[in-house]
């Protein structure tokens, strides 16, 4: 029987993936952390890891390298969200089998173990076949401006803003293009030719970020053995792109609205200030207003981030750039995978625009370089593009493994266990309050 671990901290979904595999005759072992999976690894092997992006106190990725130098004979499958895909591709190219993103369907999960146990079990062959992605990314930065009067509207609103010192704050779904846009400012303004440096605030460890930003000198702590230049001085002259800034702590933000307002820095361990001149852009995904409300985001770094707001619209505000966003995509995953897929079909293009794309545009280029890689013939064929996008359309689709849905029982479970008191229900939770509110913003709970 395949011996599997699964690797998730979301307990609720981890045990019912737990329970569906052992039904479908897979011999399941889990683990919640990162720490509990390297005791596991020590003391047995395993055929499939499927594992969780995103882990407390580490990553799926990290664990990725030990289990390939310790046990290559195991195949890694990463799971994601549309938000983690990129993680995820450079997951690949450093030896994970495949991810399969968040939420999926019992046949999607069944059939990406099932392909990773062929592999394991030594048919190269097949590898070739059913790898979905490779690992090639042209240029992650290219931008297409669509045609529709949303897309024209955001063009308009860049032009205008690009050649200014202003700073910018971008928000928007997960996936709309918003670092895009951001490095659409940057070419388009007078700093074209200086860097432009994109950093994603969710992704630092908080005991890190500090001299992540500034910078740090040879011996100022435990660790650093090497001067370090933080992502301002990177991007001094140019633009400097803080991505998920909501995510920052208090304690950081307070660090960087300084940085802003006296245009200049030390490095963690230095005396010596370095001047800036730089133009910071933002952009978040979550309702900063909500955050300042309830005391998680500073109004005045607020104010200074958003001297000018640009919402990035959803691909469902741009119904009319779809199939030109398609083409575009088709395009580049043919160059990607050298492969000659000319069109869509008819149905195809239906499918296309009658899908709600809750990922955007990310979501749409996965889907569609998925659908290149396994087409056949010169044409995209419904039955290319993946199960989300047909049984999303036909209304059948039914993400029994969706995690929102767990997030949202469990949240409002606590909530009700705590006789709706948020900073209990976050204890209970194990979350931070900022995240419970905009959790609830998000779910649209009523509480
Ligand atoms: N206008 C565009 N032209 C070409 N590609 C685009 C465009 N907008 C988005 N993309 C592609 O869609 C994907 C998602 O874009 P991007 O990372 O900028 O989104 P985001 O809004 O910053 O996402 P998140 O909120 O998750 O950080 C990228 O692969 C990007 O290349």
């Amino acid at each position: 029987m395949p011996k599997i671990l699964i690797i998730e901290d979301d307990t609720a979904f981890c045990q019912m993936l737990e329970k569906f595999l052992t039904r479908n005759g897979f011999d399941v072992y889990t683990s919640y952390t990162i720490k509990e999976a390297e005791e596991q690894l020590r003391t047995s092997h395993f055929d499939v890891i499927l594992s969780d992006v995103r882990l407390p106190k580490g990553n799926g990725v990290t664990l990725l390298h030990q289990v390939k130098k310790e046990s290559p004979q195991t195949q890694v499958i990463l799971m994601t969200g549309y938000a983690e895909v990129r993680t995820a591709v450079n997951a690949i190219k450093n030896g994970a089998f495949d991810y399969i993103s968040k939420p999926f369907t019992p046949d999607e999960i069944v059939t990406v173990i099932n392909n990773a146990l062929v592999i394991q079990t030594g048919n190269q062959q097949e590898k070739v076949e059913t790898s979905p992605i490779k690992p090639v990314n042209k240029n992650p930065n290219s931008f297409l401006a669509g045609e529709s009067d949303s897309s024209k509207k955001l063009q308009q609103y860049v032009q205008l803003v690009a050649p200014t010192n202003m700073s910018v704050l971008l928000t928007g779904e997960s996936g709309t293009g918003k670092e895009v846009t951001a490095n659409a400012i940057h070419k388009a303004s007078n700093r074209s030719n200086q860097p432009f440096v994109a950093v994603d605030c969710g992704a630092i460890p908080r005991e890190i970020a500090t001299s992540e930003f500034f910078g740090h000198v040879k011996g100022s702590f435990t660790g650093a053995i090497e001067d370090k230049v933080g992502h301002f001085e990177a991007a001094n002259g140019g633009t400097l792109f803080l991505d998920e800034v909501g995510n920052l702590s208090y304690e950081h933000q307070v660090q960087l609205l300084r940085a802003i307002q006296e245009r200049k820095i030390k490095r963690v361990g230095s005396t010596k200030e370095i001047h800036l001149d730089l133009r910071i852009i933002a952009a978040t995904n979550e309702n900063l207003l909500v955050a300042i409300d309830d005391g998680a985001f500073r109004e005045d770094l607020y104010h200074r981030l958003n001297e000018f707001s640009i919402e990035v619209p959803s691909l469902r505000e741009r119904k009319e750039d779809i199939l030109l966003f398609a083409s575009y995509f088709l395009d580049r995953a043919n160059s990607e995978l050298e492969k000659e897929v000319f069109d869509f079909s008819e149905e195809t293009k239906q499918l296309l625009l009658d899908y709600s794309w809750p990922g955007n545009l990310r979501e749409m280029k996965n889907v569609i370089k998925r659908a290149v890689l396994f087409s056949q013939g010169e044409m995209v064929l419904p039955d290319a593009l993946s199960n989300e996008v047909v049984q999303g359309v036909n209304g059948t689709q039914e993400p029994i493994f969706s995690k929102s849905d767990f997030e949202k029982e469990r949240i409002m479970e606590a909530l009700k266990q705590t006789n709706f008191n948020k900073s209990k229900a976050a204890k209970l939770l194990q979350i931070t309050r900022k995240t419970l509110y905009n959790k609830i913003n998000q779910y649209q709970l009523e509480v």
